[in-house]
């Protein structure tokens, strides 16, 4: 895998994953922080795309205003279940809490006899988190492929430390898909950003329809080029034409 080639501001729509992409990962999930200079490189670099920048993150668009803050963008949110084209625009929401409501309920006494795991409820996704913890993996992975026996309708990830639920039929690869169809993404060439298992779904789109995949870090990948870590991401925005 290459170097990635500079951001074309006149050409490329820009898809940045956010975990592990824009901030480096730690263990409290709510503990994430963005540079201030990199924000503002991110707000700088979205008017030179005039508007064609946008998250696509397994994180709740809510939570990611709150990491962006005071700047909100494009974004998918929940591998797409969210999604708002524009940054003040509404987040639209492609499914609701109560579809995960058996499984907050089979999950519960994984939780309490294993007070190390903790529960992340995206309202739309339910993410059993073990990085601080990593000898309960194969325990939470349990977990969940119990507690989603016979449920057709959602779909298991495995992510960075972490087992992830939400309904089935989307994931970051059909978000950047659709966003690609609508404005100001439409007739831009795609590049896209990620460091997860998460991400090799939108890797994959970007690589096979003529757009620029990057993966960061080390991990294996179908990107065709790959950058270090975060501070090599925020250096190769910044260096966009
Ligand atoms: O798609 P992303 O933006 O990469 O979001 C993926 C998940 O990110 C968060 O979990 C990850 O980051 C945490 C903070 O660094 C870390 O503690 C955890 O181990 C990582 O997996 C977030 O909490 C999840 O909801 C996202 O799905």
């Amino acid at each position: 895998m290459s170097q990635p080639p500079l951001i074309d501001s006149r050409r490329h729509a820009v898809f940045l994953d956010f975990d592990g992409t824009l901030v480096d990962l730690v263990d409290d999930p709510s503990a994430v922080v963005i540079a201030p200079a990199a924000l503002a490189r991110l707000e700088a670099l979205r008017a030179e795309l005039s508007g064609a920048l946008a998250i696509v993150s397994g994180r709740r668009i809510a939570d990611l205003d709150r990491f962006l803050s005071p700047l909100r963008f494009a974004a998918a949110g929940v591998h797409g279940l969210e999604r708002r084209l524009h940054p003040d625009g509404a987040v639209e929401r492609l499914a609701g809490p109560e579809t995960l409501d058996a499984l907050r309920a089979a999950l519960a006494p994984t939780l309490l006899a294993e007070s190390r795991l903790t529960l992340e409820d995206k309202g739309t996704a339910l993410v059993l988190h073990y990085r601080t913890a990593p000898d309960l993996k194969d325990r939470a992975e349990q977990a969940m492929t119990e507690a989603t026996q016979g449920r057709d309708d959602l779909v298991v990830m495995l992510g960075d430390n972490i087992v992830e639920v939400h309904p089935a039929g989307m994931d970051k690869g059909v978000a950047v898909a659709e966003m690609l169809q609508q404005p100001p993404f439409a007739g831009r060439v795609p590049v896209y950003v990620g460091d997860d298992t998460t991400d090799e779904f939108a890797l994959r789109h970007v690589r096979d329809n003529g757009g620029v995949s990057i993966k960061v870090g080390t991990k294996e990948s179908v990107a065709a080029h790959r950058l270090a870590d975060v501070g090599a991401v925020h250096h190769w925005l910044g260096a966009a034409t």
